[in-house]
């Protein structure tokens, strides 16, 4: 059993036991074959975001691994959204929005990337954050890493620092975690608190 201390506003810590978190959100994913188009697996986090307790074990589990180590939660919309802004209510820290292409009004940096079923473009402000902010990037699925590896693009090339990722699900037959370390190398820790 993995128990891990973590921070909880910055007063008091809080223990999250990582077996019991990882039982707990399983139970409360959905797989949908062929979605959104055929020979996809879809896993679906929506019911775990619809149970309260599901829901706050997860955001705790998300953070717990890198206490101490991050700044920031940069979510990348729109799943990583959620995750994100629970997670920074739990721990104390404040959210970056990675947000798709063409929503942010201020001048901004873009990142395109290929997805398991098709391209998409990402974007932060580029004076969002202080420069060396230590940016933990949280998302519900870790699929081929096109996503969170352009979300660590971003922050890289707009001088914050990569404190990790982290992710609920990580499909590990989509090369996620090796493509990310074929790029970054060792720069960064990669969490995820289920695999299949
Ligand atoms: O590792 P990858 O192959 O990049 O796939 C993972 C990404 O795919 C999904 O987002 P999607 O782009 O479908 O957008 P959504 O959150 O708006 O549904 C998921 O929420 C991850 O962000
Ligand atoms: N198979 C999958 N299930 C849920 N989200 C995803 N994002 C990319 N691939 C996915």
């Amino acid at each position: 059993m993995t128990s891990i201390i973590a921070p909880r506003c910055g007063r008091y810590p809080v223990v999250v036991n990582q077996t019991a978190a990882r039982e707990l959100v399983e139970r409360h994913i959905a797989t949908i074959p062929d979605f959104p188009e055929p020979g996809i697996v879809f896993r679906d986090l929506t019911p775990v975001f619809a149970d309260g307790p599901a829901f706050h074990t997860l955001s705790e589990s998300l953070t717990a691994p890198f206490a101490g180590e991050f700044d920031v939660l940069a979510g990348v919309e729109a799943r990583g959204f959620l995750l994100a802004a629970a997670a920074s209510a739990l721990c104390g820290a404040g959210v970056l929005p990675v947000r798709k292409a063409g929503k942010l009004p201020r001048e901004v940096l873009r990142e395109e990337y290929a997805l398991e079923y098709g391209t998409a473009a990402l974007e932060v402000h580029v004076d969002a954050l202080p420069a060396g902010s230590r940016v933990l990037i949280v998302d519900d699925v870790l699929a081929t890493g096109g996503t969170v590896g352009a979300a660590a693009r971003l922050v890289q090339r707009a001088g914050w620092h990569v404190a990790g990722i982290s992710v609920a699900v990580e499909l590990d037959d989509l090369g996620g975690r090796a493509a990310l370390v074929e790029e970054f190398g060792d720069e960064f820790r990669v969490f995820s608190l289920l695999q299949y």
